[in-house]
């Protein structure tokens, strides 16, 4: 079964959510997948950067950043921490910096845009709870399905 999102709608139809925001992709790779977990945070970072820094085991972690552009929430250090530790992607509704950098490490990384200056680190925000932006509900454990043509949410892994 391939998980090329197109092909997924095809079959699954009905059963999926397609989010219609028109992220960018930052990351090495343009096609990921995994069981969801998620962050909410507002231009800060802190609890992000907790969250990756712990065993992703094939996850993608999907942020709600109330689709700010003003701070980044993820530079070449964070999105390295999530490729040491076993992420497969992130996606966040929010900004990321270092993109140059960002392209060159092996995990997924589809956000908004980006800018250079650093969000804060309170470590404001809630870890895995459901949250709902493009369109979507992204709920810990439902499986997010990301490729070049957007990002598809499923109830049950495919
Ligand atoms: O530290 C930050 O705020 C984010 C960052 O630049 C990085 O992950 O490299």
């Amino acid at each position: 079964m391939t998980h090329r999102t197109a092909d997924l709608v095809d079959a699954y139809e009905d059963s999926l959510q397609s989010c219609e925001i028109q992220f960018r992709s930052f990351g090495g790779r343009t096609a990921f997948h995994g069981p969801i977990r998620t962050v909410r945070c507002h231009e800060d970072n802190a609890l992000l950067k907790h969250t990756l820094s712990e065993a992703g085991e094939g996850a993608v972690l999907v942020v709600d950043g109330h689709g700010s552009l003003r701070t980044a929430l993820v530079g070449d250090i964070i999105a390295g921490l999530a490729y040491k530790h076993g992420w497969a992607g992130l996606v966040l509704w929010g900004a990321v910096r270092d993109s140059a950098a960002l392209a060159n490490i092996d995990i997924g990384i589809k956000a908004l845009g980006t800018n250079p200056k650093k969000s804060t680190k309170t470590g404001a925000g809630q870890l895995d709870v459901p949250l709902s932006f493009g369109g979507t509900h992204f709920t810990p454990g439902a499986w997010l399905y990301a490729d070049e043509d957007g990002i598809v949410v499923s109830a049950t892994r495919l």
